[in-house]
């Protein structure tokens, strides 16, 4: 059982202090690797491991095919300005061909996690000689895949896995007394970019839990184009997550004076606290309608949009 500290218990620098000392003792002399995506968990873990570390600890961004627009070239920046080096790895051959022919949303987060911590991620620690894995696992995340909410793709003990065999390497989980709140004021105080916190969240299965049915480089760069058209146009609606999801059925539209059997863009925008409830945001309408055309005019093949007002429960923050 892990014990919680709470946000107003965390006493921040004595929780960096006391994890800096661990994760050297851990250590030892050897290497460590970590994988960043770029939201608050990793990115928080990336500072902690460098502080305890340096060089020695290796920081890897992997370049699935699955992330949003420009999203590598703008996490390697935010680290450069804190002198830390990321390697961004390219592998989205080998995620595309893992998720080749499946629709199933539960089969898509398997071929996921396999393909990252099995093939991609399991060969740059060989290739690193690193024994350890620093990893942004939380306590909601222990939480969620115990009760079978969701399972997260960090999560090993909990699902009878043993990463030493399994992969070669032990893990560190320097945040998993924490919730995320608590992270923040972790990552603050080690010096993580505002940018960072603001982030809305992002999934692990990236832009591939936002195509219902088959995920293909086509179908990921559709969804693609309208995340980044409803990230730029919701953005100031302060709303707690928003994003575009792309179906998998095909509508009847016009497209120059033709008919056009087209595709079908869903977006959805939240107000929620934890994610654990959301509501769907009351956007005014004039503010869809607008996005509705620039989703039209900037990703082909889009003849209609919709916008979702079911609330979570019983729909879902993402499609999967
Ligand atoms: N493209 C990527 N490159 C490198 N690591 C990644 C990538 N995508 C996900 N990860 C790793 O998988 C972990 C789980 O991803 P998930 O999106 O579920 O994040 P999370 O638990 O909210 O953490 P974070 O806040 O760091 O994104 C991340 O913390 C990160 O270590």
């Amino acid at each position: 059982m892990i014990k919680e500290i709470t946000l107003q218990e965390l006493d921040t620098e004595r929780f960096i202090a006391e994890k800096v000392r661990g994760i050297r003792e851990t250590v030892g002399d050897g290497i460590a690797i970590n994988a960043l995506s770029g939201g608050v968990d990793s990115s928080t873990v990336t500072l902690l491991g460098h502080r305890a570390l340096g060089n020695r600890l290796r920081t890897v961004f992997i370049e699935n095919g699955l992330m949003r627009e420009g999203e590598a070239a703008q996490v390697a920046g935010w680290f450069r300005e804190l002198g830390v080096t990321v390697d961004v790895v390219e592998a989205r051959d080998e995620f595309f061909a893992a998720l080749a022919g499946i629709a199933d949303p539960e089969e898509k987060r398997e071929a996921i996690t396999q393909t990252f911590y099995r093939d991609v991620f399991g060969r740059i620690v060989k290739e690193s000689g690193a024994r350890y894995l620093l990893q942004g696992t939380i306590l909601t995340d222990i939480d969620e895949t115990i009760a079978g909410i969701k399972r997260q793709h960090n999560v090993f003990e909990q699902l009878g896995i043993d990463p030493q065999d399994a992969f070669g390497y032990r893990i560190i989980e320097p945040l998993i007394e924490l919730r995320k709140d608590g992270v923040r004021a972790v990552g603050k105080a080690l010096g993580l970019p505002s940018e960072v916190f603001t982030r809305i969240p992002f999934p692990g299965p990236a832009l591939s839990a936002r195509v219902i049915g088959a995920v293909t480089p086509e179908r990921i760069e559709t969804v693609r184009k309208a995340t980044a058209v409803v990230e730029r146009m919701l953005g100031n609606t302060g709303a707690f997550q928003y994003l575009a999801i792309l179906h998998e059925d095909r509508v009847t539209g016009m497209r120059d004076g033709k008919r056009d059997f087209g595709l079908q863009i869903e977006v959805r925008c939240w107000d929620s606290v934890d994610a654990r409830v959301a509501e769907p945001t009351q956007v005014p309408f004039d503010t869809l309608k607008t996005l509705a055309l620039e989703i039209i005019r900037a990703v082909p093949g889009v003849v209609s949009v919709t916008y979702n007002i079911a609330p979570k429960p019983p729909s879902t923050i993402e499609a999967i």
